[in-house]
């Protein structure tokens, strides 16, 4: 695939694949190009060239030949309600409570009804330790507790994929283990595939079964979490995670 925004070009040659139900995190220094791979999944951005293929139905061109055409609005939805992303920022409805921001696609995209929306987001706020605040705005949470009020909406749409966007990077590091202890559970019991950007290394280990380590908008090495973090082999890697661990 292909990125480039006006003249820049923040994504060269790039060529990975991703099995169902691996999780795969991206590393790597400020501006190579992690976020806008995972935008560009989640249709959020568009490609300048090459594509990308979600279980065989690609992205952004016409299956019946090789002329490039933009995906129609509903199929943009059909891809987004495929996948779900939770963003450094949290980007809750600010004037929904926890329960409506969870409820809100699963009634609207997927035609549950409302009742069968409240009992879904009710097991996934157990799920992440926040039933007793179904009732809370936004607003009234601490920052640990919006983003795992995201992390379940994002698992409302029972997603197939699941992209994560720096979800600790806003946290105060008192609030950083409630939201990894929550996709470290999310990691291990369900088969949902997963994209992760992150700093956070120990994370990366315990949950992806392979890292990638981007420069420059490339892939300059690959391996396992155990392989990468104690056997880097690029030299930019292993200055890179000096300086993050
Ligand atoms: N909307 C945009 N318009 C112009 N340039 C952009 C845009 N979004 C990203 N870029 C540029 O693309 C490059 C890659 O950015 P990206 O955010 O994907 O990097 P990153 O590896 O995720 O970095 P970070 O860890 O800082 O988020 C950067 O040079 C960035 O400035």
């Amino acid at each position: 695939m292909l990125k480039k925004f006006g003249r820049t070009t923040v994504l060269k040659d790039l060529n990975f694949s991703v099995d169902r139900g691996e999780r795969v995190t991206l590393i790597g220094p400020s501006g190579s190009g992690k976020t806008t791979i995972l935008r560009l999944v989640m249709t959020l951005e568009r490609l300048s060239g090459g594509y990308i293929w979600i279980d065989g139905e690609p992205l952004t061109h016409d299956r019946r030949g090789d002329k490039r055409v933009e995906l129609k609005p509903r199929e943009v939805s059909q891809v987004r309600k495929r996948i779900g992303m939770v963003f450094q920022q949290f980007n809750l409805f600010p004037n929904m409570n926890v329960l409506q921001n969870i409820t809100e696609a699963p009634v609207h995209v997927l035609g549950l009804t409302e009742e069968e929306a409240r009992e879904k987001a009710h097991s996934l706020l157990d799920r992440v330790g926040l039933r007793h605040r179904a009732d809370a705005h936004p607003t009234e949470l601490s920052g640990g507790q919006q983003q795992r009020v995201a992390i379940a909406r994002a698992l409302a749409m029972d997603p197939e994929i699941l992209l994560l966007d720096e979800v600790t990077s806003a946290l105060d590091p008192e609030l950083v283990g409630e939201v990894l202890g929550v996709l470290e559970d999310v990691a291990a019991n369900t088969d949902i595939t997963m994209l992760i950007v992150t700093h956070e290394m120990q994370f990366a280990r315990d949950v992806s079964q392979r890292v990638m380590m981007f420069d420059g908008g490339r892939i300059i090495e690959e391996a396992s979490p155990d392989e990468m973090f104690t056997n880097p082999r690029h030299e930019r890697t292993q200055k890179f995670l000096e300086a993050v661990v």
